[in-house]
């Protein structure tokens, strides 16, 4: 051994003791180490990740290379309106990628149209924490033939007969915030102009309560329901953690959520028993449930053999829905007014303040149409003369549209120019700002000119009009938004004087699910004699 250890060279001894011994694979062995696999296998979901959404954007235009996983999440926990926009003009198609999503973007009206149109290759996408708001079962979430014959089953509560039923309630509960308007300003703030946007999402989160589900809620839920459905639309952002943690915006919304569903089980349980002893319709339940029992009857009367008239069956025949499915889709009602409508009635109050003109000539329009009565009570037939008043609420949706964006997802490949497929899972989004600005269909489009919706051309643009969307998902409550709005706006240039305080932010753009005024709306609310 020692005549071998003296007479074997150095780099014999070197090649007996090589690492090398086992081949590389031995080697790479040898010098592994747990930090070297994590680091090994980061390096490799990085590369795939930057892969990935290299592959699915394709010719389309978009970031060169994406932030490692996040993407642009950071942006869009604070969603800027100057960065969307950015965006849309960046190109017809633009695309991002947060987290595992691929986002594209479409920008023009026609591919904005074609989206909405395609429900063979597309259905709504909502955000993963909707399902658990809303719950699983809830008939937002069907698609196809199932989604059209539920909502042909709704279709009969938004008709003109039946929103006349609603109007009511509805100046009831104007009157009642416009008073409670005066006191914010006269009483508590001595008439210092506040912030008034929470203030008018609660009104119209009482004036959809009273609609949706008449006097069954009694006025201190609504008060609670109105006060927490912030923490709803918070919770409700486009990404979120899987899981809701306690004491998360998620955990808020969902508490908040649970709320609203069991207070509207509560009304359609005595709904249910009123309509069934004979009671009037005062709201969109009480049409439900009546169109509910009408079809149970009807049933009933050719299953027993009785001779029926046809003048006695209901225009579409439906099951009987349980107080918790009546809750789940009265609760989709709310959820896909309340945002929307608070954005556009805080945009109306702010545009009639700062254009005197215009709101002189809608008040000069609501008086005449009373006949010089400004306590007339509402009607349909009142409200469809209103020309001015709804061209006002018309331009307003243009020119301040609530729905920026539409998320949709690619059930499969979907083709949507002869040179690009959106891969299957990714979330496509419709925008409706382009189209709503676009100067070939409305002149001078940054510009807020009611005149356009009477003696000018902008109701020869139809395809551009997507501030309800398009296509089998088209805003089933536009009409009646549309009336609503007319209905507060003028009541209010009746019985109201208001004042806004102008700032550098008023006229930009705040995105907290739709859009708001930066400064929130300072106004001071004074009586009109
Ligand atoms: C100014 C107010 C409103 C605006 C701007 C608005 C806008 C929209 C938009 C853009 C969509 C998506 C359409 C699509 O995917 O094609 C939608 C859907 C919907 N909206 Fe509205 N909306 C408003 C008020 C309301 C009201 C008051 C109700 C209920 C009474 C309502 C009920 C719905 C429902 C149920 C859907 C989903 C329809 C479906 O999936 O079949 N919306 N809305």
């Amino acid at each position: 051994m020692a005549v071998n250890a003296s007479f074997t060279s150095p780099r014999a001894d070197a090649s007996y003791v090589t690492p090398y011994e086992g081949g590389i694979v031995g080697a790479v062995i040898d010098a592994t180490n747990g930090w070297t696999i994590v680091l090994t296998l980061l390096c490799l979901a990085v590369g795939y990740d930057q892969f990935k959404y290299i592959w699915n954007k394709g010719s389309i235009v978009g970031p060169a290379w994406k932030i490692p996983f996040i993407g642009p999440f950071l942006e869009s926990v604070n969603p800027k309106f100057e960065k969307y926009h950015e965006k849309w003009m960046s190109g017809p198609l633009s695309c991002v990628s947060v987290f595992h999503k691929f986002v594209v973007i479409a920008s023009t009206r026609d591919m904005s149209r074609k989206i909405f149109n395609s429900p063979s290759f597309v259905k709504p996408c909502v955000v993963d924490v909707a399902h658990k708001l809303l719950r699983p079962t809830n008939w937002v979430f069907l698609d196809g033939k199932e989604h059209v014959d539920y909502r042909k089953g709704l279709n009969g509560l938004f008709t003109r007969q039946a929103l006349e039923l609603y109007l009511p309630g509805q100046e009831e509960t104007y009157n009642r915030y416009f008073m409670h308007w005066l006191d914010i300003s006269q009483k508590q703030n001595n008439g210092k102009p506040v912030p008034f946007m929470t203030h008018f999402r609660e009104l119209m989160c009482a004036v959809s309560c009273r609609t949706f589900v008449g006097h069954y809620m009694p006025d201190a839920t609504v008060k609670k329901i109105a006060d927490d459905y912030y923490l709803i639309t918070a919770a409700l952002e486009l990404v979120n953690f899987p899981v809701i943690l306690p004491f998360t915006k998620t955990y808020y919304g969902k508490k908040a959520a649970d709320v609203v569903l069991k207070e509207f089980a509560k009304c359609a349980a005595k709904s249910k028993a009123r309509m069934a002893a004979g009671g009037s319709i005062t709201c969109i339940l009480d049409g439900w449930v009546k169109h509910m029992l009408d079809s149970e009857d009807y049933r009933q009367k050719v299953a027993s053999g009785a001779e029926t008239n046809p003048s006695e069956k209901p225009s579409m025949l439906i099951r009987t829905f349980t107080d918790f499915e009546i809750s789940q889709t009265l609760f989709t009602f709310l959820f896909a007014s309340q945002d929307a409508s608070s954005s556009a009635c805080t945009w109306l109050f702010q545009l009639m303040a700062d254009r005197p003109d215009d709101l002189d000539r809608m008040r000069e329009e609501n008086l005449r149409v009373r006949n010089g009565d400004r306590n007339a009570p509402l009607s349909m037939d009142l409200l469809e003369s209103l020309t001015f008043t709804r061209a006002v609420v018309k331009e307003t949706l243009r020119y301040r549209p609530p729905v920026l964006m539409v998320p949709y997802v690619a059930k499969k490949p979907f083709p949507i120019t002869d040179t690009y497929t959106v891969p299957k899972g990714s979330m496509v989004i419709p925008t409706t700002y382009p189209a709503l600005h676009d100067p070939e269909a409305y002149p001078n489009p940054d510009s807020f000119e009611p005149e356009r919706w009477i003696s000018g051309t902008a109701e020869n643009h139809p395809k551009n009009w997507l501030v309800f969307g398009t296509g089998p998902h088209y805003c089933l409550g536009q009409t009646y938004a549309q009336l609503n709005l007319a209905a507060m706006i003028g009541m209010a240039s009746l019985k109201l004087d208001w004042k806004h305080e102008v700032t550098e932010l008023s006229e930009k753009i705040k995105v907290f699910a739709t859009i708001f005024p930066q400064d929130d709306c300072l106004l001071t609310f004074s009586e009109r004699s």
